[in-house]
Order: structure tokens, then C-alpha cells, then sequence
């Protein structure tokens, strides 16, 4: 069987985006892991599938499986480009596009100037929305990892996000604690790990260890989540500038039950076919 595909990119974090709106594709973790694979498959960080709406109130349902092949409940980056491929390959000719996701509904905003905004929901911060495990909510976790005590906030955007302060992003040894906290036993579900690094109230530095992909050149999800953090641990203003390694991201959220709004680009690299 051949499938199309279109292969895109937000800020360097990179999908093969698959229309099973007018394909019928079934793919297995085995079979996702070995299309993720940058030497042996085509390479992606999350492959995304767009599906026909689950309820008439929506335009699609968008599935998002890492380069693991485990299948995930968000994807901020891959949210953007969602709404360009659709546009794109015909499937909606709307600016504005609702999608349900395993995480939540979430709305696609394509501006003008080509960039998208994505409204993404309320970040969650009670222990068992994350899922973490923990007596009660806190502003700050203390967590051992290894010889290593850390300090980090804990939200979800559908998907579990671990957020730590850094005092430089360069130096920050995300290839020692980002699997360490992925899969720390607190996680149950596992976790994105954040590493961020405040410049002032409106604009951050951050690398993403990202659960089931390793570290991304950008995490829109990631983005979302420690700018949440960082307004609820009364660091940030509720507008800030995110440079991540791949670029930047604007990230707006006015606190309490109000939604993360997270701005930036998608770009599109090519389309192909692969036999499955
Ligand atoms: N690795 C994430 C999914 C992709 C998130 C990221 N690529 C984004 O832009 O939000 C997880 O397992 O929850």
C-alpha cells in the first residue's frame, strides 16, 4: 500500500503529516517507529494523522504518535502545521479550524501573515490531571533523580509537562535529566521536561526533552506549559517571548480558567509517498 504524506515542520520540530480523510491508513507502533527512523524511514519527531471530525461541532480529529510510536494527547507545533495541511491540500478552505484531539478541542487560527494561533486550552495543574503523584498541588515540587535534587512545576496541556529553572540554557544537562524526569516514577504517563531559563517577565529561553522523542529543536506544547508555570509561579507577565533552539514563540495566557494562546510558524518541506 502507498500512502501520501506532506512533511512539515514548526520551528525544527519536524511531522509527517498523513490526510486519513481521504486515505483509510492504519500504521502499528512498529511500523511508525521504522518511518521515524532518520536513516531507515523518512525521520519525524511526531507523526501527525488528520481524521474526519468525531462530532458535527468539530472539523477534524488530529492524532499525534512520537517517533516511539506511542500515541500522545497533544502537539503544539504540530497544531500549527495541522492547520496549514488542511488549507493546503483542500480539505477546509476556514481560517478558523476546531479539532478535537486525545487531549481536548483546540482552535486553529491561520493568520494573514501565514503564522497560526493556537488556542490550547486551559493548562491543568491538580497532581491527577498531569497525571503526577503528589499529596496536594504546589507551586514547586522537589523530586529526586538520581545524585540530583530538582525543583520543578508541573502542568498539563493535555500532556504532561515537567518545567525547571535554569540558571543558563547552554549549560543546562538536558541529555542526563531529561530521560531521568521523563520516566521518573512520579510520572505515570511519563513527562516533557522544560528547561527554562527566565530573562525577564516577558521573555524565556527553553529547551524541551520531549517524552518519546528526546530532546526537540521546539516544543509548542512545552512552551505552553512553562509559560504557565512561570505566570503561576509569579515570574512572567501573561505575554511572553519563548526562544526555543528551532525559534520563537509567542505564548499569552491571562491566568485562572483561561485558555493558553500560543503563537508562530509552520512551514512545509515537501509531500511523498511511502509503501507501508
Ligand atoms: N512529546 C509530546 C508530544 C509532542 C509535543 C511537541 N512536539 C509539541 O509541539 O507540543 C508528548 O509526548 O506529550
Amino acid at each position: 500500500m502507498f500512502v501520501n504524506f506532506s512533511k512539515m515542520h514548526g520551528l525544527g520540530n519536524d511531522f509527517v503529516v498523513i490526510d486519513n480523510v481521504t486515505q483509510n491508513v492504519f500504521l502499528s507502533r512498529d511500523q511508525i517507529r521504522k518511518l521515524a527512523d532518520r536513516h531507515f524511514g523518512i525521520g519525524f519527531d511526531q507523526l501527525l494523522l488528520v481524521e474526519p471530525p468525531y462530532s458535527p461541532d468539530l472539523d477534524f480529529h488530529y492524532r499525534i504518535f512520537n517517533s516511539d510510536g506511542t500515541e500522545v494527547e497533544q502537539c503544539g507545533n504540530g497544531a500549527r502545521c495541522f492547520a496549514r495541511f488542511v488549507r493546503m491540500k483542500g480539505l477546509t478552505n476556514k481560517h478558523k479550524v476546531s479539532v478535537s484531539t486525545k487531549g481536548g478541542d483546540i482552535t486553529l487560527y491561520t493568520e494573514k501573515d501565514g503564522q497560526v494561533t493556537v488556542n490550547m486550552g486551559t493548562p491543568q495543574f491538580a497532581p491527577q490531571d498531569i497525571p503526577f503523584k503528589a499529596q496536594q498541588s504546589e507551586l514547586t515540587y522537589i523530586l529526586r533523580a538520581g545524585e540530583h535534587t530538582i525543583f520543578c512545576g508541573v502542568v498539563s496541556m493535555g500532556n504532561p509537562h515537567c518545567v525547571l529553572e535554569v540558571d543558563d540554557i547552554e549549560s543546562a544537562d538536558v541529555d542526563t535529566l531529561g530521560p531521568l524526569l521523563e520516566n521518573h516514577e512520579r510520572f505515570p504517563k511519563r513527562a516533557n521536561i522544560g528547561f527554562m531559563q527566565i530573562i525577564n517577565r516577558e521573555h524565556i529561553k527553553l529547551r524541551v526533552w520531549e517524552r518519546g522523542a528526546n530532546e526537540t529543536l521546539a516544543c509548542g506544547s512545552g512552551a505552553c506549559g512553562a509559560v504557565a508555570v512561570g505566570i503561576k509561579q509569579g515570574k512572567l507577565a501573561d505575554t511572553v517571548r519563548v526562544d526555543l533552539p528551532g525559534g520563537t514563540l509567542q505564548i499569552r495566557w491571562n491566568g485562572a480558567n483561561k485558555p493558553v494562546k500560543m503563537t508562530g510558524p509552520a512551514e512545509h518541506v515537501f509531500d511523498g509517498q511511502v509503501a507501508i
